[in-house]
C-alpha cells in the first residue's frame, strides 16, 4: 500500500513509517479491539507493533521538528500525561471527569476518505481537536474538515497513537499527541508552509539558489585557486574604534552558500558612514544584513525597515547597498551587483540626494529615471550600479526592468504594496530578485491581511497560503477581540497573535520616534480651537437643517449622501467661500454628487451676501483664516528668519491659503498633487535651503505628505482635519527631524463646536483606533456610520469653548497645567495590532483621550498665556492645549 502524498509522509520518511489498517480489517492481531463510538466514529486500537514503535511518532511529525519533538518525549513516556498537562494548560481545563465538556486534547494525524477500498492512501495531515464529547478535524491550513459530536466521554479518553479512527467520514490515523501550546501558537500547522523556523534546508538553498553568481563567482575548484583569496582583508580595519562589522555567517549558512571553502572575511561598513550613524541606525544595518544574507529566518532574504518617519531609514539602506555592493563574506566577495529602489515619484530625487549627501558622488553610480532619463540608458551603461525609479514609472517600464538582473530589491513607502491584487505588487513579484526590502514609517500591523501580503511580499510563502493564514492566524487573532469572544478564544488569539508576531518579528524592525528625539529640537504642540464666525454659524445651522441632512438621519438617502453633507461641513469650516465655489458659476456637472452637492448648497445662497465674490473673500468671514492670519503675523514678527509649512488637505483651500500669501506679502512656494513629479524635490531642496526667501510652504498632504523633509520650516500650521489620524501625523512629522535646527511649533486647528471637533474626537478615541482609520490610504468613503453617529456629526455645540475637553471629564478649573510626563502612559491598542513590542507608546501614534487630558489646557481667556505666539491669537481662539516633547524651550 502507498503511504501516499500526506505531507508528514513525504517530508519526513527518515523514521520507520506506520502502517495503514484499513477500518474493515478482520485481523485481530492487528486491531485488538474496535470501539464503536457514537454514529459516526469507530476507534480502533493500533498494533502493539505501532504503540510500542519509538519511530512513529516522529516520522510523521517530521517538518515540525522542535516543537513535535517535545511532544513526542512526553507522549512516548506517558502519552496520557501529556493529554492532561496539554489540558491543563488550556483556559478552561479542568481536565475532570466530572467537566468533559472542558476536556480539550490535540492530536496529529493523517487521514483519507472513509472507504472499504485494500490500497488507501493517506491525503493529507491534520489536526484532530477533541473537546469533552466532541471531534473537529483540522487540515494544516487550518479548515475544518471534519466534526463529529455526541460521544462518551470516556471512549474519548482512550485515544492513543497509532490508533485508527473513522470520523465524519474520514479514517483518520493518531500519529501523536499535539500540546496545547503547540496548539494555540498555530506552531502545529506550520509544517504546512515551512515558517522561518522549520524551514528545510532545501528551502533554503531554493532561496538561496546562486546568491553570487550575479558577482561572477569563480568556477575555479579550490585547489585551482592558490593564493588569490588567502590574501583575503577586510575591505576597512574591523578593529579601528567605532568600527561596525557585519555578524559572520554561521557554520549553516557556510554549508549552504560557501561551497568553495573561500576564506571567512569580516564585512565592515564604510566608516565614511559610520560616523554618521546614530546608534538604532547602526542595529537597522545589521539587521537589514542579516535579513537579506539569509541569516535571520532561515534562508528567507526579505525584511520589513518599518522605523517610524524621520529616523533615517534611506541612510540605513544607503548603507546596506554601499556594504554589499562591495563586500561578502564569503572571500570578500560582493554580494550585490545591481539594487532597485522603487520608491513614490516625489521621492526619486530625494534618494539621489540623500546618496550624495552620504557617499558623495564618486563612490557609487546612481541612475534615476525620469522623462529625459530612461531605463534603456541604465541597461546599455555598465556605469550604474542602483536604478531609482518611481512605482508608476516602474509600471510602464515593467517590460524593461525585467531584462535586468536585480540582486537587492528597495520598495520605500512599501505600505503600498499592501494590497496583493494591485497592479505594482504584482508587478514587483514577477521580478525575480529574493532580496526584498520594503521601508514603511507606517505601522504595518494593523490590517492583518495587509499584513499578510507585506510579509509575502518579502517572503513568499513564509506565512503559507493567504487561506491558511487566516485560518491559523486571523480568524482567531480578530474572534478574541471581539467583546462576546470567550475566554478560551481570547486565550488562543493571544498565543496566535504573539506566534505571529514572533515569525515575522524576525525580520520586521520598528522603533519609535523616541530613539532620535535625544537629536532632536524641542516640539512645542499646540491644538487650537478657534471660534467659527458669525456668517459660519448661519450657513452651518441652514446646512443642518437642509432637506440633505434630515434625509440623511431618517436614514432616507442612499449611498454617499451624508459624504457630501459632511464635505460641506467641512469646506464650511474651512472658509464659507469655498461653498459658494460649488453653487456657482458651473453648469451641471457629469458627477452626480457634485450635482447633489450643489443641490445641498443651493439653499444657502441667500444667507451670502448679494454680488458675493469668493476670489475676493473676507479673512473674517472663517473663524480658522482670522486666527492663521494672525499666527503668520505672529511667526513673522517674532521669529523672522523661521519658516513656516502650511498644510491642507484639499487643493481648493490651498488656492485660498495662496491667496493669503499674496494679500500679505508672504513669499511662498506651493506643492500639491498638480506639481509635477519633477519638479518637487527641487522646490522642497529650495524651501530647505538657508538661502531661501520663501516664508510659506503651502502643502497638500495628501499629494506630497509622505516621506518629505521639509525641515527649512520649523513651525508647521495643519489647516484643516483628516479623518484619518495618520494623514495627519505623516503631515505632521515633515518638520521635526534629523537636521532640524530651530525648535518645532506644530499648530493643529479646529473650528469649535463643529464637525472638526468631531473628526478630531473620532481620531483620539478608543473608536478611531479601534476603527478603520488608522492607514494612508483609509478615506472617509470607507467609514461607516451608524445613524447615532451622523447625529452626533450633524450637531453644532454653541455654547462650549471645547466640546472635546467638556469629553475629556476633566476635573481642571482651566489654570492646572499638565506636565507632559503623563505622555508615556501606554495608548490603547488597536485591536489587530500584534504582540506586546506595539504597544509601546509613540510620539507618532494618534494620541488617546487620557493622553490628553494630560497636555496642558486652558481658555481663550486664561490671562497667563506665556507663549508669545497663542497670546498673538487669542483673540479668536476659545480653547488650546499644548504639549511640549523635549526640554521646555524659551519660546
Ligand atoms: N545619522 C544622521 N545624521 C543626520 N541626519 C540624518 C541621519 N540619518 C538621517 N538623517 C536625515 O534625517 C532626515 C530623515 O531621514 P529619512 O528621510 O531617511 O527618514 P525616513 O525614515 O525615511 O522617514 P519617512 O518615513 O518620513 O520617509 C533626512 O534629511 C536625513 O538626511
Ligand atoms: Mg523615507
Amino acid at each position: 500500500m502507498r503511504r501516499s502524498a500526506a505531507p508528514s509522509q513525504v517530508q519526513g520518511n527518515s523514521f520507520k513509517k506506520p502502517k495503514f489498517i484499513p477500518p474493515g480489517r478482520s485481523n485481530t492481531s492487528l486491531n485488538k479491539e474496535i470501539i464503536k463510538m457514537g454514529p459516526d466514529i469507530k476507534l480502533f486500537q493500533g498494533t502493539e507493533q505501532l504503540q510500542n514503535d519509538p519511530g512513529v511518532c516522529s516520522s510523521n511529525l517530521g517538518p515540525m521538528e522542535g516543537s513535535t519533538r517535545e511532544m513526542d518525549r512526553g507522549s512516548r513516556a506517558d502519552p496520557l500525561h501529556t493529554v492532561h498537562s496539554a489540558s491543563e494548560e488550556t483556559i478552561e481545563s479542568k481536565a475532570q471527569e466530572e467537566e468533559p465538556s472542558s476536556l480539550l486534547k490535540y492530536f496529529s494525524v493523517v487521514w483519507c476518505k472513509a472507504s472499504k477500498k485494500k490500497h488507501k492512501k493517506w491525503e493529507g495531515d491534520a489536526i484532530l481537536i477533541v473537546k469533552g464529547r466532541s471531534f473537529t478535524l483540522k487540515d494544516l491550513e487550518g479548515k475544518d474538515i471534519g466534526r463529529g459530536i455526541g460521544y462518551k466521554f470516556k471512549e474519548l479518553e482512550n485515544i492513543e497513537e497509532g490508533q485508527t479512527l473513522v470520523i465524519g467520514g474520514k479514517e483518520i490515523e493518531i500519529l501523536g499527541t499535539v500540546s496545547s501550546d503547540d496548539f494555540n501558537s498555530g506552531k502545529c500547522f506550520q509544517g504546512a508552509h515551512g515558517s522561518p523556523a522549520v524551514l528545510s534546508s532545501q528551502a533554503a538553498r531554493k532561496c538561496f539558489s546562486n546568491p553570487f553568481k550575479s558577482v561572477g563567482q569563480s568556477s575555479q575548484s579550490k585547489a585551482n585557486r592558490p593564493n588569490a583569496w588567502q590574501s583575503c582583508k577586510p575591505r576597512h580595519d574591523p578593529h579601528a574604534p567605532n568600527s561596525l562589522v557585519m555578524p559572520p555567517p554561521d557554520k549553516n549558512h557556510q554549508l549552504l552558500f560557501n561551497r568553495n571553502c573561500f576564506p571567512l572575511v569580516d564585512v565592515v561598513v564604510d566608516p565614511h558612514l559610520v560616523h554618521h550613524l546614530r546608534s538604532h541606525q547602526r542595529e537597522g544595518i545589521i539587521f537589514l544584513y542579516e535579513c537579506v544574507m539569509g541569516m535571520r529566518a532561515n534562508g528567507r532574504c526579505g525584511a520589513i525597515l518599518a522605523d517610524e518617519m524621520g529616523l533615517g531609514k534611506t541612510l540605513q539602506c544607503i548603507s546596506l547597498i554601499w556594504t554589499l555592493q562591495c563586500q561578502g563574506p564569503y572571500g570578500g566577495k560582493p554580494v550585490i551587483k545591481k539594487t532597485l529602489i522603487v520608491t513614490p515619484g516625489s521621492l526619486v530625487n530625494n534618494w539621489r540626494k540623500e546618496f550624495q549627501k552620504w557617499l558623495g558622488s564618486e563612490r557609487i553610480k546612481i541612475f534615476s529615471v525620469d522623462q529625459d532619463h530612461k531605463v534603456e540608458e541604465f541597461i546599455k551603461s555598465t556605469f550604474y550600479s542602483v536604478l531609482i525609479i518611481s512605482y508608476e514609472m516602474l509600471l510602464r517600464s515593467l517590460d524593461q526592468i525585467k531584462t535586468i538582473k536585480f540582486d537587492l530589491l528597495i520598495c520605500d513607502e512599501g505600505h503600498r504594496l499592501k494590497n496583493s491584487s494591485i497592479k505594482t505588487t504584482a508587478a514587483l513579484l514577477s521580478l525575480p530578485c529574493e532580496k526584498r526590502v520594503i521601508l514603511t514609517g507606517t505601522p504595518v500591523q494593523n490590517d492583518l491581511q495587509e499584513f499578510f501580503a507585506l510579509v509575502d511580499f518579502v517572503n513568499p510563502g513564509v506565512l503559507g497560503s493567504l487561506s491558511s493564514y487566516r485560518k491559523i492566524y486571523e480568524e482567531p487573532i480578530i474572534m478574541s477581540r471581539e467583546p462576546s469572544s470567550s475566554k478560551e478564544e481570547q486565550e488562543l488569539g493571544e498565543r496566535r497573535a504573539a506566534e505571529l508576531a514572533c515569525l515575522t518579528g524576525l525580520f520586521i524592525l520598528r522603533r519609535t520616534q523616541e530613539v532620535i528625539n535625544k537629536y532632536l529640537p524641542p516640539k512645542i504642540e499646540n491644538v487650537i480651537f478657534c471660534r467659527p464666525g458669525a456668517l459660519q454659524i448661519e450657513l452651518y445651522q441652514k446646512l443642518l437643517s437642509s432637506q440633505s441632512v434630515r434625509f440623511c438621519l431618517q436614514g432616507l438617502l442612499e449611498n454617499s449622501a451624508h459624504l457630501i453633507c459632511i464635505g460641506a461641513l467641512k469646506k464650511l469650516c474651512n472658509h464659507p467661500c469655498l461653498l459658494f465655489s460649488s453653487v456657482k458659476g458651473k453648469e451641471l456637472s457629469a458627477r452626480c454628487d457634485e450635482n447633489e452637492e450643489r443641490s445641498l448648497c443651493k439653499g444657502l445662497l441667500a444667507a451670502l451676501p448679494a454680488a458675493y465674490d469668493p476670489l475676493q473673500f473676507s479673512e473674517n468671514q472663517s473663524g480658522k483664516l482670522q486666527v492663521l492670519v494672525q499666527l503668520l503675523a505672529a511667526i513673522r514678527e517674532l521669529r523672522p528668519t523661521e519658516k513656516v509649512v502650511l498644510v491642507s488637505n484639499y487643493r481648493q483651500t490651498l488656492n485660498i491659503l495662496e491667496e493669503v500669501c499674496k494679500r500679505h506679502g508672504y513669499a511662498y512656494s506651493r506643492l500639491d498633487g498638480q506639481t509635477p513629479v519633477s519638479q518637487r524635490q527641487q522646490i522642497v531642496d529650495s524651501f530647505n535651503s538657508k538661502y531661501s526667501t520663501d516664508f510659506i510652504f503651502l502643502l497638500s498632504s495628501k499629494a506630497g505628505g509622505v516621506g518629505l523633509n521639509l525641515i527649512g520650516g520649523s513651525h508647521l500650521i495643519l489647516y484643516d482635519i483628516d479623518w484619518n489620524p495618520a494623514t495627519d501625523i505623516q503631515a505632521m512629522s515633515r518638520v521635526w527631524r534629523d537636521g532640524q535646527k530651530h525648535p518645532v511649533h506644530i499648530y493643529r486647528l479646529l473650528t469649535t463646536g463643529t464637525i472638526e471637533e468631531k473628526i478630531y474626537q473620532r481620531q483620539i478615541s478608543k473608536q478611531g483606533l479601534s476603527g478603520a482609520v488608522v492607514d494612508l490610504a483609509t478615506s472617509s468613503e470607507h467609514i461607516q456610520f451608524s445613524v447615532e453617529e451622523l447625529k452626533d456629526l450633524f450637531t453644532l455645540h454653541e455654547n462650549s469653548p471645547c466640546v472635546t475637553h467638556d469629553l475629556l471629564e476633566c476635573e481642571c478649573t482651566e489654570e492646572k497645567g499638565h506636565t507632559d510626563d503623563a505622555l508615556d502612559t501606554p495608548v490603547t491598542s488597536r485591536p489587530c495590532q500584534l504582540g506586546p513590542q506595539h504597544r509601546k507608546s509613540s510620539s507618532l501614534r494618534p494620541l488617546s483621550m487620557s493622553q490628553l487630558k494630560q497636555w496642558k489646557h486652558f481658555s481663550g481667556d486664561h490671562l497667563n498665556l506665556t507663549d508669545p505666539f497663542l497670546q498673538r491669537i487669542r483673540e479668536n481662539v476659545s480653547f488650546f492645549f499644548q504639549n511640549i516633547t523635549n526640554q521646555a524651550p524659551a519660546i
